[in-house]
């Protein structure tokens, strides 16, 4: 039976009559991060070898005794056609560089072999044949509309069918070693994607995140990549980043398109060659950890305001998943407001209240700028008043407003939120006024509990605490 390459490994075998240049092409590879790489000095094993192990890219020597490279090429070709090759000739020959590329080579190297190009045209290599694979396997999945592993989406509450397409894709692209990018409004899930990714790359390493938002490059590096000793004032001790940390594992950068121009150019060299310095170090270092990236911002709209690079933007494009708002995945708001009801209940200590039959159609008349995560704290603020008996409407109602609930148009549902705003402020607010309404009004309604508040607030305790603390605002002071 053949020998499957363990998940997220891909075989690289090597065929040279000469076992120095084997040895020195593996080490390359090896050192380069490629982790499995076998060899073969005798051409005339090679097609036992490929029946009985399964192997992903081929280095093939044209020039060996008994049987050529020239020779075996098209043995190759025909029986595994989905195996890039690369040929090596031991001269700059065209007429069988193009000879072998019509056979059917992936492209080929000159010996003796720059260890440069044999990492680029390996690198490429692998990509195609990652690409064939989904392609074949996206296939299967359209036709036959399954989930190998439904257990990993387990977190993520739905019964919508573009969700469920997003979660094939997934399935398929996470065995590659390929960034995956993942864009959709705030509150969307895009961190629970990011997290059922880690999980079905089958890493053994840990799922590391970095919110972006609102790091200089400075901290965006140091945070990220560490320091080595005495790099900065302060620098008392080298300290690893959080990719030291992500190592075998997954890092998920979030809001990315919050990055300056600097840490950019960081993040595409460690897209593109798996590359980056620590803060004040020359030496470079390498990285094995898989990349999930997330932003919830238009990209292509902040390349045209040129903050965002557009070679950065292409690495990004080649696996990308887009997350509906919740606004167009209206079936999914029976099932999502059941399961925060079960959870905040739990979570409150209360029995799960019984919701009124029209909630759930109401709810879909409201847009739901924070998606999910608003829906979710709309539940967890009408668990906690919930008296007992049937859950009342009145909290949603307060939120959304009446006259919302039975408008979806624009122009209306603006002079509306305009008109509640007023009344609240007596005036169009500026958006810190609003916060700090809101910060007051949560810890108000959570009784002065700060995890309460914030979990109405959508925002993380520590988050909560920091503004309550920090900025001597007066609404953190008279909540
Ligand atoms: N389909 C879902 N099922 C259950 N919970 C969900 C779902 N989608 C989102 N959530 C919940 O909503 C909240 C926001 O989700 P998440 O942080 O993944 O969103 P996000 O898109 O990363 O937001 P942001 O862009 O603001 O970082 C979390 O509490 C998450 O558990």
């Amino acid at each position: 039976m053949k020998q499957p390459p363990s998940k997220n490994l891909q075989r690289i075998l090597l065929v040279d009559d000469e076992a120095e240049i084997l040895e020195s092409c593996q080490r390359c590879l090896l050192s380069s991060g490629y982790h499995d790489v076998i060899t073969e000095n005798d051409s005339r094993e090679v097609m036992n070898l490929l029946a009985r192990e399964e192997v992903t890219v081929i280095v093939l020597d044209l020039r060996m005794p008994n049987l050529t490279g020239l020779e075996l090429l098209p043995q190759i070709v025909a029986k595994y056609p989905e195996i890039p090759i690369l040929v090596a000739t031991a001269n700059n020959d065209v007429d069988t560089v193009v000879n072998c590329i019509k056979q059917g080579a992936f492209d080929y190297l000159v010996k003796p072999i720059d260890v440069k190009r044999l990492i680029t045209a390996v690198r490429k290599a692998l990509e195609l044949s990652s690409l064939t694979n989904e392609l074949s396997t996206l296939k299967q999945y359209l036709f036959t509309d399954r989930l190998d592993h439904p257990e990993t989406f387990g977190s993520i509450v739905t019964g919508n069918k573009n969700m469920r397409a997003i979660f094939q894709y997934l399935e398929v692209v996470s065995g590659t070693r390929q960034p995956i990018m993942i864009t959709g409004e705030t509150g969307t899930g895009k961190e629970l994607i990011a997290r059922a990714v880690h999980e079905l790359s089958g890493s053994t390493g840990e799922f590391v995140a970095l919110n972006a938002a609102g790091l200089d490059d400075n901290m965006f590096s140091d945070t990220l990549f560490g320091h080595r000793k005495g790099a900065f004032t302060g620098a008392d001790q080298a300290r690893d980043g959080l990719i030291t940390r992500a190592a075998g594992g997954t890092l998920f950068l979030d809001e990315i398109g919050d990055l300056n121009e600097m840490s950019q150019i960081k993040l595409l060299r460690l897209l593109q060659e798996q590359e980056y310095y620590p803060v004040g170090s020359d030496f470079i270092k390498k990285s094995d950890a898989r990349i999930v990236l997330a932003t919830n911002r238009d990209l292509l709209e902040r390349i045209k305001q040129g903050k965002f690079r557009n070679d950065l933007y292409y690495r990004l494009c080649g696996h990308r998943v887009h997350l509906p708002p919740l606004r167009e995945r209206l079936d999914d708001l029976p099932l999502l407001l059941d399961h925060f009801l079960g959870l905040a209940a739990s979570c409150l200590g209360k029995k799960k209240p019984t919701p009124p039959p029209e909630l759930a159609t109401l709810l879909g008349l409201y847009p739901f700028p924070g998606n999910v995560r608003e829906l979710e704290a709309m539940i967890f603020d009408a668990v906690l008043r919930h008296p007992g008996g049937v859950l009342s409407m009145e909290s949603f109602r307060a939120v959304i407003g009446d006259e919302r609930l039975n408008s979806k148009q624009e122009p209306q549902e603006a002079a509306t939120v305009g008109g509640a705003l007023n009344a609240i402020f007596g005036h169009f607010p500026t958006i810190d006024e609003v916060e700090e309404y809101m910060i007051r009004e949560a810890m108000r309604r959570a009784k002065g509990n700060q995890g309460l508040a914030a979990k109405l607030l959508g925002m993380g305790r520590q988050t909560l605490n920091k503004r309550l603390k920090g900025d001597g605002r007066t609404a953190a002071a008279e909540a």
